[in-house]
């Protein structure tokens, strides 16, 4: 058979493949309405209904991956199941998200990421105004940006948690990639100043040593607003990702310069709905210990004693008192995991006061 013959034959074979996918996800689709109109029965007098559930969601991606022969990949497999679960849950109800703006930031690339395209996004310009669109319920969801693998705490979120009573719904990691960016009329070779925002300036401290040690560095509010300034300049480049660089239209001079190539941001799922238990969850709380000697080595006993993998704790001032701390841990396990609730009845009684904020499914893509 000639080249262009077997061509024919496979894209015979593709569009008839289509049509049976096409059917699938339309009966899919159906299912999810139907999903719909089963949750709007059963509500009480004053009940809202929650078609967003995110338990459901992480045991259907992590079913996918589980059976997926390949050729795909599970990611790539996974990112699919994701925009289709997306899209039946906009059938539902579309769902609102508000994120750390401006557009093109990777805290934008982090909430598709989680929700998919289907959502409706909005960019605010401060976290703490994330928060308080979720507090308000302008919006079903927030996602805010917690730790960087290089950099360490977002000092803003946390801070925000002890000003707002909200609950964490999920989490998602994304991995950041930074590249050089420039327009169309840089010229490149007369670069005399590098914007970014302070965070991605620093995961990029010893690339901009190497190779551009005498060139201003401006930090800005976030990596779109360095984006969108290199638009208007001829002498200047902008560290950002690839968000930004579609969104301004700038092409990259140099890619993934990040310092570690492992360079990871962790976002928070914020809103105002409990999640129940997946098995396979986290929980964030907020401690804060009598000022006396000892007081961290009692909160941390009791994870030591039922080996619970306690996988991060922050100091941060607790604003209520000089020199008094409050403790943000992260454990895995789920509030409602009878384990887990003798531990935190243990650490509550030696606390002066003990918040959870949240138990979530574990980031699954
Ligand atoms: O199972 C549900 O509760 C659904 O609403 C269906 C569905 C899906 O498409 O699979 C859609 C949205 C939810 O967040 C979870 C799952």
């Amino acid at each position: 058979m000639s080249e262009a013959d077997q061509l024919k034959a496979l894209r015979v074979r593709i569009d008839n493949l289509d049509e049976r996918i096409l059917e699938l996800i339309s009966e899919r689709a159906r299912c999810a309405e139907e999903v719909a109109r089963v949750k709007m029965a059963v509500l009480k007098p004053g009940e809202t209904p929650v078609f967003y559930r995110p338990e459901r969601e992480a045991w259907v991606l992590k079913h996918i991956m589980e059976i997926n022969k390949g050729p795909l990949g599970n990611e790539e497999i996974a990112r699919l199941f994701r925009e289709i679960m997306s899209s039946c849950l906009a059938l539902e109800h579309p769902l609102r998200v508000a994120y750390l703006g401006p557009e093109g930031t990777f805290t934008q690339a982090a909430a598709l990421k989680h929700f998919g395209q289907a959502v409706i996004s909005t960019p605010m310009a401060a976290i703490d105004e994330v928060f308080r669109e979720v507090v308000s319920g302008a919006v079903n969801f927030g996602v805010v940006p917690v730790e960087n693998s290089t950099e360490g705490a977002v000092n803003h979120t946390l801070d925000s948690f002890l000003e707002h009573d909200i609950v964490i719904c999920g989490e998602v990691e994304l991995r950041i990639h930074q590249h050089l960016l420039v327009g169309e009329n840089t010229a490149t070779d007369r670069i005399t100043r590098i914007y970014s925002h302070a965070q991605s300036l620093a995961q990029c401290r010893k690339w901009l040593d190497a190779h551009y040690p005498n060139v201003e560095r401006v930090a800005v509010s976030s990596n779109a607003d360095a984006a969108r300034r290199v638009k208007g300049e001829w002498n200047s480049a902008a560290i950002a990702g690839d968000m930004a660089a579609q969104l301004y239209g700038l092409s990259r001079l140099f890619e993934k310069i990040e310092d570690r190539p492992d360079n990871s941001t962790r976002f928070l799922i914020i809103g105002n709905q409990e999640v129940p238990p997946t098995g396979d969850d986290k929980t964030s709380a907020i401690v804060s210990m009598r000022n006396k000697p000892g007081a961290l080595h009692e909160l941390l006993m009791p994870f030591h004693e039922n080996a619970i993998d306690l996988t991060r704790i922050e100091t941060r001032p607790s604003r209520s008192g000089k020199w008094t701390y409050v403790f943000f841990i992260d454990f895995l396990g789920h509030h409602q995991d009878p384990l887990i609730k003798d531990v935190l009845e243990k650490i509550g009684q030696e606390a002066v006061a003990l918040k959870v904020l949240g138990s979530y499914p574990k980031a699954v893509l």
